[in-house]
């Protein structure tokens, strides 16, 4: 399917509003330095969290969650048995799940489980630009949890990686960069302070599952902007554009926390705050989103709607 900025955008107004009107059960095996932050921010989106990590219920839940996050970040060896439990319940439910391998690369034990479960085909995989690179055996990881790459420097490792196991690939960072191996958007929304509190990326890997799960219930149709009832319930039922629409939604949400903010701290509770009350007319009127289509015969195909009135590279519908 043919997704153009001005769709995705719109999409991602729309798979906002589904999330709030159903909320997604979602199942966060995650680490031990963002657990609270994690599921405030699926309270405040509008999604139902649940921090369910221990062998012999993992499994079990994951059949029933609308969506799975496994996160790395610090995976006792508990977590690591719950999280193959559950990836393996999912993949049999067709539970939508986000791998995050935060911080692999140097350390052993998280980076062989990442390459473990990756081959179990994550629905999406979120992670910074090193850790996506070091998943694709292309470099050697970042400082600890953070970056020491660009997004755009990850975007080969990341197409590589989405075509061979048939994943959405999401890099954070400054821009953020999105691929299924066809189709890349790059999102330019966001801010710094992002990254000046703990889980900013841990956090969107579970809002991703939140989008994701939104978007399995989503294929029943209805409008989403100009787009008909068949169109709507296609794209936003596609795992690419639900990634991008939980990485629009965070991002905007984080800008206007920024402009409420002055330091960390007052951030972090307003960003609650936005993720909360920010809509989908704010999605659609904030949102910087650029999409190449490998398939498009045209050389450089970049696509961007007419009506751009977003600062650069902003492409959105008026
Ligand atoms: N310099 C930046 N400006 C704006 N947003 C950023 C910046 N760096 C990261 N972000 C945003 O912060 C979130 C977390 O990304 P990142 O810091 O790369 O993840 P991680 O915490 O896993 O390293 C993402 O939503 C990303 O868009
Ligand atoms: C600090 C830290 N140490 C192990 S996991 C973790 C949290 C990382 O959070 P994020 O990847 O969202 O910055
Ligand atoms: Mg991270």
């Amino acid at each position: 399917m043919r997704t153009d900025p001005a769709h995705l955008i719109d999409a991602s107004a729309a798979l906002l509003g589904r999330l709030r009107e159903h909320p997604p059960l979602v199942q966060c095996i995650t680490n031990s330095v963002v657990t609270n932050v994690t599921a405030n921010a699926l309270l405040a989106i509008g999604a139902a969290p649940a921090m369910v990590d221990i062998r012999e219920e993992a499994g079990l839940f994951a059949g029933i969650a609308g969506g799975l996050l496994v996160n790395l970040g610090t995976p006792a060896e508990e977590q690591r048995d719950a999280a193959r439990e559950s990836v393996a319940a999912a993949s049999v439910a067709g539970t939508p799940w986000v791998l995050d391998p935060v911080a692999i690369g140097a350390l052993p034990v998280r980076t062989a489980l990442a390459h473990e479960l990756v081959a179990a085909r994550p629905t999406a995989i979120r992670g910074n630009a090193s850790e996506i690179i070091a998943l694709a055996g292309a470099g050697a990881g970042g400082r600890g949890v953070d970056a020491a790459d660009s997004t755009d420097a990850a975007a080969d490792a990341a197409t590589s990686l989405a075509l061979a196991h048939a994943s959405v690939v999401a890099v954070s960072g400054p821009v953020d960069l999105i691929t299924d191996g066809r189709r890349t958007a790059r999102i330019a929304n966001g801010d710094a302070l992002l990254t000046r509190i703990t889980g900013g990326g841990c956090a969107l890997g579970a809002v991703t599952a939140a989008f994701l799960g939104a978007s399995r219930d989503a294929s029943a149709g209805g409008a989403a902007g100009d787009l008909g009832e068949r169109t709507a319930g296609a794209l936003l039922a596609d795992p690419f554009v639900a990634t991008v629409a939980a990485t629009v939604v965070y991002t905007i949400a984080a800008e206007l926390a920024a402009e409420r903010s002055t330091g960390p701290g007052s951030f972090a509770v307003a960003f609650l705050d936005a993720l909360a009350l920010v809509t989908p007319a704010e999605v659609i009127a904030r949102a910087k989103v650029t999409v190449t289509d490998a398939a498009a015969s045209a050389p450089g195909s970049e696509t961007a709607s007419d009506a751009a009135p977003n600062a650069e590279p902003a492409t959105a519908r008026a």
